[in-house]
């Protein structure tokens, strides 16, 4: 059933502004309270076509109906329907939702916080869709407001997606907070100068890894802010063992990297293509890379690379700053195919999301922030400390002190772009997107948001 965690009620403006249009706006009984063959169980089954209609993916067999019913068991799901329509049982749009941690990357200057993951309350939105007869009339607007209204009102600092389209999420004030890069790597006479591994990578069976994956994921994830844990069926996926990605399991190959106490500390999944002319020219495709230690992902990489019959390497989502081309002699062999937008975050909390991360310099800040839809609009003096620490008062005036601060004035979206250090504030500055109060304001800004790892989110969700 719906996870209570994340039984947020609908919102009542959005529900009268879809009432409004004579649609119907609800949440679809998930898992236990629809056991299969009730009316519920079937409501939600065409919850799930719709937004894979939506999508312009297949429609889902039977048996992926079943598994897709219990994966999508504990997140609010959430549908509009319009009785109008020639089949008024299927929803017109669909929404989904869950509270989920969000990766700040690690701890800051201060005693015993070196290696500490910290990590901000989410509410994660996911399958957006509003069916192609029923677009560009308000329904997402309603859907995303509604979203983020119940998530405000229920306490929860700031909601977090990927977007299809890098187009649409601005105007509900995300900002893009992490980026990947698409790496192609000639491995053609390529050396390897990274680290030697202190401990062995195994090959491995891909569903040896489901166990692990999860946890080794989490160890690696909170290196860098922009993480937000996989639910089961992206692992079950990943790894060849959902009914969709069943077929590819014989194509998938995994390494694990074991450091020198035996611990498992990384772990890759990759294909391969052959050349049909050249036996010689394989692609080994990177499927997933995750490395809790330095040692770790030197290892994979190194192992990844070394391989008789490939020529390339691809890894379509790897951080913007992988190491990798500083472990070999030519780091021209890396090539960044495609670097785009991945994580979009929206503050809904000013105060609880600044202080959830630490800072690079102690300073203070007064941060003048407009947000159309009111959440995170005001004044906000931000204070680091030497430790890395923050503290955020709302009413600079009040608290005094903001006279010696560095004044900038930004938009709620632009804030949630900076908050892990994915983007420069002199960057925002020189695009227009931030402005300063005081001169020199977004340099310092930038000293206090530094981070050592770019933020990263590893996959779609
Ligand atoms: C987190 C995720 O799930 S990302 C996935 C998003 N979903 C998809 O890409 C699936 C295919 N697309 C769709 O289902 C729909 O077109 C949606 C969900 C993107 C938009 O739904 P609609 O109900 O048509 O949007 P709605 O009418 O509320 O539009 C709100 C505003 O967004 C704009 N907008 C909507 N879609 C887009 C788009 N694809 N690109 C740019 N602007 C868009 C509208 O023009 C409108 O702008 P305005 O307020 O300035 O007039």
């Amino acid at each position: 059933m719906t996870d209570p965690a994340n039984a947020l009620p609908l919102d009542e403006t959005s529900r009268a502004a879809l009432a409004a249009q004579g649609l119907e706006y609800a949440v679809v009984p998930t898992g236990e309270e629809a056991v299969q063959g009730s009316p519920e169980a079937a409501a939600h089954e065409r919850w799930l076509q719709a937004y894979h209609r939506g999508f312009h993916f297949e429609g889902l067999s039977p048996e992926q109906l079943v598994e897709y019913r219990a994966a999508l068991a504990a997140p609010r799901t959430v549908g509009v329907w319009d009785a109008t329509t020639a089949e008024p049982e299927h929803p017109v749009a669909t929404v989904a939702s869950w509270r989920s941690p969000l990766s700040m990357g690690e701890g800051g200057m201060g005693e015993g916080e070196a290696g500490v993951g910290r990590e901000l309350e989410g509410w994660a939105i996911s399958l957006v869709s509003v069916a192609a007869t029923h677009r560009r009339r308000g329904i997402a607007n309603a859907l995303l407001e509604g979203e983020l209204r119940a998530a405000h009102a229920a306490g929860i600092p700031m909601a977090m997606l990927t977007v299809s389209e890098a187009t649409i999420y601005g105007r509900w004030g995300f900002g893009p907070a992490t980026s990947v890069a698409e790496l192609r790597v000639d491995t053609r006479g390529l050396r390897f100068t990274g680290p030697a591994p202190q401990g062995r990578v195994h090959q491995v069976s891909t569903p040896s890894l489901r166990p692990i994956a999860p946890e080794l994921a989490r160890r690696a994830a909170v290196r860098r802010g922009g993480d937000v844990p996989q639910r089961p069926l992206h692992w079950d996926r990943l790894l060849g063992l959902s009914t969709r990605t069943a077929g590819r399991a014989n194509a998938l190959r995994a390494v694990r990297y074991d450091d020198a106490d035996g611990t498992p500390q990384g772990f890759a999944v990759y294909s391969l293509a052959g050349n049909p002319r050249d036996f010689a020219d394989h692609t080994l495709a990177v499927e997933y890379l995750c490395a809790a230690t330095d040692d770790a992902l030197a290892a994979l990489w190194r192992c990844l690379l070394d391989q008789d019959l490939v020529t390339a390497v691809t890894a379509p989502m790897r951080p913007i700053d992988d190491p990798l081309p500083w472990m070999l002699t030519n780091p021209r062999a890396v090539a960044t195919a495609a670097r785009t937008d991945h994580l979009w975050l929206r503050i809904l909390d000013v105060p609880a999301a600044l202080t959830a991360r630490r800072y690079a310099a102690a300073d203070t800040l007064l941060l003048r922030v407009s947000d159309p839809l009111g959440f995170a609009a005001g004044a906000w003096m931000l204070t680091t400390g030497p430790d890395g620490a923050a503290t955020v008062a709302s009413d600079p005036d009040e608290h005094g002190g903001w006279e010696h601060g560095a004044v900038v004035d930004l938009g709620v979206a632009e804030l949630g772009s900076l908050l892990l250090g994915g983007v420069s504030a002199d960057t925002l500055r020189a695009a227009g997107r931030l402005t300063e109060g005081t001169p020199g304001a977004a340099q310092r800004f930038d000293a206090v948001l530094r981070v050592p790892r770019a933020p990263f989110l590893s996959y779609w969700f």
